[in-house]
């Protein structure tokens, strides 16, 4: 096992990510942000673009997850969808590259030639593969990520509407099954007790993100909770 995902095992991991169109989009703010989650007690980041990945490792000094979200036309793949991101995440040293390893079609680079590709000129970094279906994970299974993450599950056309947790975990211990690389809980994760639940469904650990740094979302549950 890699040795990032060691320091991981069995802990939380917090997405540290605001977009353009989100009121914390800056990369001091989710340095921030990552310091506030290594106070908490977080074991890694998620973070997305190279500019937020400098900040948030001149902060702190936990592993991070790199991912750069960029939309290419005629794709919808947009998690490093191709090696001018993978590139770049390398620039900001990145200990760990996410990405969409769905079976949609890709913008460049096949999902294969990619993995081919970073293990050739990085051979250092690990690779998390973002999936949305149990098929997805052993595919990246046979290409040989460092581990599988739930990231994408209901978030593809065919999977719209679904949660990794739905059905007490049932995707999940499928995969778990299924693969020999950990498999990451990821994705909706919004409660202790889910991403608790999540390591007993056999996780290897739980990346939770708006639920801890999108402030707008965690008002809107308070909102909704009111209503
Ligand atoms: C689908 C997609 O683009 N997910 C992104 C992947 O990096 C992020 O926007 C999520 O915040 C992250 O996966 C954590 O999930 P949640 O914020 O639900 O805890």
């Amino acid at each position: 096992m890699h040795a990032v995902l060691k320091k991981m095992k069995n802990k939380l991991v917090v997405s540290c990510q605001a977009l353009e169109e989100e009121p914390l989009h800056s990369s001091f703010i989710m340095g921030r942000m990552a310091l506030a989650a290594k106070q908490g007690g977080a074991s890694g980041i998620r973070a997305n673009s190279k500019e937020d990945i400098l900040e948030i490792k001149s902060t702190v000094d936990l592993p991070v997850i790199g991912i750069v979200k960029r939309h290419y036309p005629g794709s919808d793949v947009y998690i490093t969808a191709t090696m001018t991101e993978v590139d770049e995440l390398m620039e900001a040293n990145v200990d760990m590259i996410a990405m969409d390893a769905t079976k949609q079609k890709r913008p460049k680079q096949s999902l294969a030639e990619m993995v081919a590709a970073i293990r050739n000129q990085y051979p250092s970094v690990a690779l998390m593969a973002d999936v949305s279906t149990l098929e997805e994970a052993i595919e990246a299974d046979r290409l040989g990520f460092d581990c599988i993450s739930t990231t994408l599950v209901g978030y593809t056309a065919y999977t719209a509407g679904a949660s990794a947790s739905d059905n007490d975990f049932a995707l999940l211990k499928e995969m778990v099954q299924a693969v020999k690389a950990p498999v990451i809980a990821e994705g909706k994760m919004n409660t202790p007790a889910l991403a608790k639940c999540a390591l007993k469904a056999g996780a290897h650990s739980v990346v939770v993100g708006g639920a801890i740094t999108r402030p707008q979302q965690i008002t809107k549950t308070f909102v909704e909770a009111l209503q």
